[in-house]
């Protein structure tokens, strides 16, 4: 079953939506986004994305620096909005959940049923208040530079999202704690961020979207700034976390070492466009095109 499903999803940076037409025309010709740079001017971030990723599913999107993975992760969360395109998310997946409120609430007048035949919100359809409630009940996020608030201890930063939704200290510090000692940090509470390692950090922001219990997690490049052992430890925590909790995770990176040892599947993005979406089997033995093949060329 589908969580997430990108339809026809394109991105032109700076660009009024006439504006955005004559690149989206440049690249429908064929065009490359170096050349559409630079005979318009505009950034293209993605280029007609179609992409559906499964529920409970660890998806790597990888590619090169400007490839648009960060425009990509960045859709689903509406941190970005795209020129063109739906993104339907599946809202109902988690809600007889008991801890969670109802997230089909989120907007009962704009539930449809996908191409895919399951039941779906497009996103850009939520108004502000609906949108707030899909980012505190649906997706979390785990950034590069952990993105912790400083001057808020570890418990007060794991429990953050759950003040937002008004759960009382005692129980929010009580899941925080449990997520805490998850992630491998059970003496921490009281520190504060600058008092961590990188690692510690990203465990902490880790055991922050966790608390949250949201369904989806997107993680952009969440391990690429700390050491290779600290960042192998990491992947491995995040597997055996995934095997037991079953989310749907989108993983940015642009390692590919990193994506095959963490992604079910793997997409694949160059110059903004999807290259190849598979298992990284399906990359190896069937590579879409030369781009793909030198990626996967020496791995076993
Ligand atoms: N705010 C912006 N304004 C204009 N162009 C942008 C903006 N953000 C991204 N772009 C352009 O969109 C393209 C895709 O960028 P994006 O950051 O999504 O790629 P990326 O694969 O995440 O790269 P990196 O690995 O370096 O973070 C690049 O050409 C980039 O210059």
């Amino acid at each position: 079953m589908n969580h997430i499903q990108l339809e026809n999803i394109s991105k032109i940076y700076n660009a009024s939506t006439a504006q955005a037409q004559v690149a989206l025309s440049l690249l429908a010709q064929g065009m490359d986004s170096t050349e559409v740079k630079e005979q318009t001017g505009y950034s293209v971030g993605l280029y007609d994305i179609n992409l559906a990723i499964k529920a409970g599913e660890l998806h790597c999107i990888m590619g090169l620096s400007g490839s648009g993975k960060s425009t990509l992760i960045r859709h689903i969360n509406r941190l970005i909005d795209p020129s063109c395109g739906k993104i339907w998310v599946d809202t109902s997946l988690h809600a007889t959940n008991p801890r969670r409120a109802p997230a089909t609430a989120v907007a009962e007048e704009t539930q449809t049923t996908a191409q895919t035949g399951s039941s779906a919100i497009d996103i850009l359809t939520l108004n502000d208040k609906a949108l707030q409630q899909y980012r505190q009940h649906t997706v979390s996020m785990v950034f590069q530079h952990f993105g912790l608030v400083p001057h808020m201890t570890v418990i007060q930063n794991v429990a953050y999202g759950l003040r937002v939704r008004k759960m009382s200290t005692k129980a929010r510090h009580e899941i925080a704690r449990h997520w805490l000692n998850e992630v491998g940090l059970p003496n921490l509470e009281h520190s504060y961020p600058d008092e961590l390692s990188g690692g510690m950090q990203q465990r902490v922001g880790l055991a922050r979207a966790l608390a949250t219990d949201n369904p989806i997690l997107l993680m952009d490049e969440a391990f690429s700034a700390l050491d290779p052992l600290i960042r192998a430890q990491l992947q491995d925590q995040l597997l055996e976390l995934q095997n037991r909790l079953n989310k749907t995770i989108v993983f940015i990176t642009h390692d590919i070492d990193e994506a095959i040892k963490v992604g079910q599947r793997i997409s694949i993005l160059n110059g903004g466009r999807l290259v190849q979406t598979g298992t990284p089997q399906q990359l190896r033995h069937d590579p879409a095109d030369d781009y793909v093949a030198q990626f996967m060329h020496t791995k076993s």
